[in-house]
């Protein structure tokens, strides 16, 4: 099954990954990322006699081990109360469909919650994604993918701060294929009042919990009537119980268009798109402020919820110490504070941003010449 694992082609790096340095742009409480308001999801995972909870681990792939170390000593310098439970996801066959091995489900089911490593595809043939298998087996329904700047981190855009949420169960990812004839295949995006509904009610929550006026759906219903026509109707619909937040729509070129353009228009809303282009546009809101080395999510479920880097495996940097942990260290931030270990999450936090911001221990996608270790070790002396 391993064999399957196999990776894909490395894509170009960031243009401006050897920016200059800028003076820092946004202030410490800005730099406060990923707030405790954004948990709008209940964490009832419980703890053990000595306080401290259990989260299964997935290091994943390629560059997984390595940011999954730096993340791991940096909590077990802070004294975080966790305690590791690392699962094996290797793909099983359960009737001639890809699965996540049984002992994988329970342990994810029983903490309730998990830190993910990225986890490569093969290209064409193989096994189906295992993210998005993780992704479905436990309903995980909305994937958060906020988007900062980084102080001290000159891009070309400054203060950048969206917020993306993207349908995560079902859209163009549905993974319903088949050939028609040969030469003619055809792939189904299956959209579900009950799907988006879930989803739009998500993003409204989360509008309100971060203090955001402003929910925007962006969609191509103008070409896809009937499946972003539902998507778009579900949030008229829904926007009726949130009066105090203002709905809009865009369309997705646009949207792209308008964000390289000049993003900070967007720093007051909370997109909501299907899953495809939720998937393109956070990537490509990672590339805004420093490129995929910068951006945590979090697949949020009713039952459980899986925390992870935008990013994927990075092949092409895999086993060489080149990796930036941040992403990964930022979604396990996201993580704490969904557990509600705010404090842990706030000193981590400062910690790391103190590090970016002086910029002695910064890894190659920012400019800088540290190793992963490195740079890791540069945040736990600020702890
Ligand atoms: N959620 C997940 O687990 C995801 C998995 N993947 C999988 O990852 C594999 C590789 O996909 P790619 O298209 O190459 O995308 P990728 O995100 O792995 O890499 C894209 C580019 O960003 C760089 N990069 C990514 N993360 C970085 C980090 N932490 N520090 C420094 N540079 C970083 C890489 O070196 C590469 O140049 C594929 O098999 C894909 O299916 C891709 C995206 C998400
Ligand atoms: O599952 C994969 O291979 C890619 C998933 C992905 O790109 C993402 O979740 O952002
Ligand atoms: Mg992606």
């Amino acid at each position: 099954m391993l064999a399957l694992r196999s990776i894909a082609a490395p894509v170009q790096r960031q243009c401006w990954r050897t920016a200059p340095r800028a003076a820092v742009t946004l202030s410490l409480q800005n730099q406060r990322l990923y707030s405790s308001q954004e948990r709008v999801a209940k964490f009832d995972g419980k703890k053990d006699a000595q306080g401290r909870y259990t989260v299964s681990l997935i290091e994943g792939d390629g560059i997984g081990p390595e940011i999954a170390v730096a993340v791991k000593d940096i909590f077990a310098a802070a004294k975080t109360p966790i305690n590791w439970e690392p699962i094996n996801v290797d793909p099983i066959l359960k009737d001639g469909k890809t699965a996540i091995p049984d002992a994988a489900i329970e342990s994810i089911r029983k903490n309730k919650i998990a830190l993910k490593g990225p986890l490569a595809t093969p290209i064409g043939k193989g096994h189906v994604s295992l993210n998005l298998t993780l992704r479905r087996t436990f309903n995980l329904f909305a994937n958060l993918r906020p988007c900062r700047s980084v102080a001290g981190y000159k891009t070309p855009y400054d203060n950048v701060d969206t917020v993306l949420i993207r349908e995560n169960t079902e859209g163009e990812y549905s993974g319903i294929e088949h050939v028609v004839v040969d030469g003619v295949v055809q792939s189904i995006k299956l959209i579900t009042r009950e799907a988006s509904e879930r989803v739009l009610r998500f993003a409204f929550q989360q509008a309100r919990a971060i203090g955001r006026k402003k929910v925007r759906v962006v969609h191509k219903a103008t070409i896809m009537k009937m499946s972003d026509g539902l998507f778009l109707t579900v949030g008229n619909q829904v926007a009726k119980e949130f009066p105090d937040i203002e709905f809009d729509a865009e369309l997705l070129d646009n949207t792209c268009l308008k964000m390289t353009t000049d993003p900070l228009p967007y720093n007051d809303k909370v997109l909501v798109m299907p899953n495809l282009y939720g998937d393109i546009l956070s990537d490509m809101c990672a590339g805004l402020i420093g490129g995929l080395g910068l951006t945590p999510s979090g697949n949020i479920g009713d039952e459980c919820s899986i925390f992870e880097a935008v990013h994927g495996s990075a092949p092409d940097i895999a086993g060489k110490g080149l990796a930036n942990p941040t992403a990964l260290l930022l979604s396990s931030m996201m993580m704490l504070r969904h557990m509600n270990l705010n404090e842990y999450a706030d000193r981590i936090e400062k910690a790391a941003f103190a590090t970016l911001a002086e910029g002695k221990a910064l890894t190659g996608d920012l400019g800088g010449k540290a190793k992963t270790h490195e740079y890791a070790a540069a945040i736990i002396e600020k702890l």
